[in-house]
């Protein structure tokens, strides 16, 4: 059978954040390993947040070799308070004191269609990762993402037509049920390609989509993660988030 998604369960942010820390430093050292870079993609909504608490003070990250991507983004300028660019920038970057990593914003001139928005962005991915010609897919060593209360990551909705997207690497969205409506968003099968897929997901309000994700075969996204990625899928989660979920626990060891 299939290794399963692996689930870390803590008893508050404060303890899971030296453990993301601890899972994040193992990527990024394999990475540098590999091919001497560490590209990463990172969803908004509350996880930049704990990434910062996570990450800083930063000895051991080692910036300067870091290429951060945008595993969804809003179609609004990035000064928006609206803006995961922006949200990360304030939480994390601002923050740093030594070296900055190398960071892929959204092209703002082309905020007045998504279409055009998410095809520069994925051309970005491609400057990065190589032609479309010589790879099927661009791998990132870690995506960092959210899970919305209806089961979402990124912005890759439950049920949405999106989800069937087996072409594009990035694809625009103008009718995300989680607003602001307009936004791009890397697609399903660049999710599932991923060297490692970290979710990060907390409070009681997660227990219900928790459930579902864990339990039962209802084909929402962050489910369909988990199915392709197998153990290369692992969340870090709160007590609270996973209260009466009875999918099993890890013990958190790398
Ligand atoms: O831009 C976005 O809206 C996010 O990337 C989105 O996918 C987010 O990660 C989830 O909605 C979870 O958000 P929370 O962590 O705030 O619950």
């Amino acid at each position: 059978m299939a290794k399963q998604a692996n689930l870390y369960s803590f008893s508050t942010a404060d303890t899971l954040a030296p453990a993301l820390r601890d899972y994040v430093i193992t990527c990024q050292e394999a990475a540098i390993q590999r091919h001497g870079v560490f590209k990463v993609a990172v969803s908004g909504g509350s996880l930049p947040k704990v990434l910062a608490q996570a990450l800083l003070p930063s000895d051991r990250i080692q910036w300067a070799k870091w290429e951060v991507f945008f595993a969804d983004e809003r179609a609004v300028p990035l000064d928006d308070a609206d803006s995961n660019y922006g949200l990360l920038k304030t939480e994390l970057l601002d923050k740093l004191t030594g070296e900055h990593p190398v960071v892929h914003p959204i092209e703002t001139s082309l905020l007045d269609d998504t279409q055009e928005l998410a095809d520069h962005y994925e051309q970005q991915l491609v400057t990065s990762f190589a032609s479309r010609d010589s790879v099927r897919l661009p791998i990132f060593d870690l995506l960092l993402l959210g899970c919305g209360p209806d089961g979402h990551t990124c912005s890759l909705f439950p049920g949405h037509e999106l989800l069937r997207e087996t072409d594009a690497w990035v694809a625009p969205i103008e009718d995300s049920p989680k607003p602001p409506p307009r936004r791009i968003t890397l697609t399903l099968p660049v999710v599932t390609h991923a060297v490692r897929v970290a979710f990060v997901a907390t409070g009681a309000g997660k227990k219900e989509i928790m459930k579902e994700i864990f339990e039962a075969e209802t084909g929402l996204p962050c489910a369909l993660v988990n199915a392709a990625c197998g153990d290369r899928c692992s969340w870090f989660v709160d007590d609270a988030a996973v209260e009466g979920v009875s999918y099993p626990r890890r013990p958190f060891s790398l």
